[in-house]
């Protein structure tokens, strides 16, 4: 399918130098080459950054289409920037075989508005007790790189290291969801502190992270392997990160939006919305978060996108699903809290949120420059748009939006994946 080529005048590089881009099958061509009667598009005053890419994205499809699916989280992400997102291997049935990982490729290919790159489990049925077919996953036509057990981690010691060991042969990586269970047990769900003895909540201390994310480290040097930390929510483990980087060990890390911007005050009124995994936590890891993320220490910004049905958030705080939308909003979050307040420039939100995602992901049409012959992916923003976030507004199945109400920027204008509109406003 070849979709008619598209002129974008006006709009400028992250960098800030203006430039024109011709959009044709697929890649980006000289302007100057551009048909009498090709369409245009004007976007003076927008900047162009390379198409988002999201490491960490919870379709739901198979087995829960009715929080999500394949077609509306695609959707969501492509109101949000992205070109491309990693699909979190906690579906049902869990991806954590090579037909399994073909399956979510191919309703990508077939329902996708942005690339979607399945992520294998590590272990059969995330049960934390037996590899899963990394190397047929890997080998797959899938081409799975990215291995994870989100939701559960991998604590088993001599588990984790095989699984190091084993995606070593084709350059993969393991996507660690770093919490000790034995630190935060089955009733955790607030970070522990004054407020989660005041609440009366299960509490989910800070060290059961960065405790984990210490041995992982070690194990990645040892094994010579990647390993890539999931949602960085505590200033410990941005502590163990700087010391392991240090080393040269190779370890990438991501934080999600909402940990940039929340804190455990918002579970103060006991809404479900705000529960999620890991928690929010207080405001001097908050400050850490940011300032890591601005200096490297954490490489990337995942959302970790997690959907939920109405009837699964709507229980008391204790009962309710952990998790909260977040593709729509996660580059006005970013704006916000990293470029308003003058840590990052629209250059590093590239890199944060485009090149090293897709260099983490070994996604080798994702996070390239906007130059000619390169694959045409990208969104434009508009850094000054704002809006008030409504919940209801939204191509995601699923409502459970922390941001409901706040005046965050809004700033996607426009998304190209490989040439073609997948969001206009
Ligand atoms: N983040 C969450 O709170 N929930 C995720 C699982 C996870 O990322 O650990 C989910 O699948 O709902
Ligand atoms: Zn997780
Ligand atoms: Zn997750």
């Amino acid at each position: 399918m070849t979709h008619p080529p598209v002129l974008i005048t006006g709009a400028r590089l992250p960098d800030g130098q203006p430039r024109d881009l011709l959009l044709e099958g697929g890649r980006f061509a000289d302007p100057a080459s551009a048909p009498a009667d090709v369409r245009r598009v004007d976007a003076d005053g927008l900047l162009a950054l390379p198409g988002l890419v999201d490491l960490h994205t919870h379709l739901r499809e198979p087995g829960r289409e009715d929080a999500e699916t394949v077609r509306t989280g695609t959707l969501a992400a492509a109101r949000g920037g992205y070109t491309a997102v990693l699909a979190m291997a906690n579906t049902s049935p869990v991806t954590d075989t090579a037909e399994a990982a073909e399956h979510v490729a191919a309703l990508g290919r077939r329902d996708g508005c942005a690339q979607v790159a399945p992520v294998g489990a590590v272990t059969k049925g995330l049960a934390g007790e037996e590899l899963a077919e990394l190397g047929l996953m890997a080998r797959s036509a899938a081409g799975v790189r990215v291995f994870s057990d989100d939701g559960h981690c991998v604590h088993d010691s001599r588990l984790m290291r095989r699984a190091l060991e084993y995606v070593r042969a084709f350059d993969g990586v393991i996507a660690q969801h770093a919490q000790d269970p034995r630190l935060a047990g089955p009733d955790a769900c607030c970070h522990e502190g004054e407020i989660s003895g005041r609440l009366g909540l299960g509490g989910w201390p800070a060290v059961a992270e960065s405790t984990i994310v210490a041995r992982d480290v070690q194990l990645a040097r040892l094994t010579g392997s990647r390993l890539h930390v999931c949602h960085v929510s505590t200033a410990e483990t941005v502590e163990v990160l700087r010391w392991a980087k240090g080393l040269g060990i190779a370890v990438t890390a991501e934080v999600t939006p909402h940990h940039l911007l929340l804190t455990t005050d918002a579970v103060t009124g006991y809404d479900p919305t705000f529960k999620v995994n890991p928690p929010l936590r207080p405001d001097e890891h908050v400050t850490a978060l940011r300032q890591a993320l601005a200096d490297g220490t954490i490489d990337a910004v995942g959302t970790d996108h997690a959907p939920h049905a109405r009837h699964d958030k709507e229980h008391a705080f204790a009962d309710a699903a952990f998790g909260m939308v977040g593709l729509e909003t996660a580059l006005g979050v970013v704006a916000a809290t990293m470029v308003e307040t003058g840590l990052m420039a629209w250059e590093d939100v590239a890199v944060r949120m485009s090149t090293s995602p897709a260099r983490i992901a070994g996604l080798t049409d994702q996070g390239r420059p906007l130059a000619v012959g390169e694959p045409a992916n990208l969104v434009l923003v508009d850094p000054s748009r704002r809006t008030r976030v409504d919940a209801a507004d939204t191509l995601s199945l699923s409502r459970n939006n922390p941001y409901h109400g706040l005046e965050l920027p809004d700033p996607v204008v426009a998304t190209f994946w490989q040439g073609r509109p997948t969001f206009t406003r």
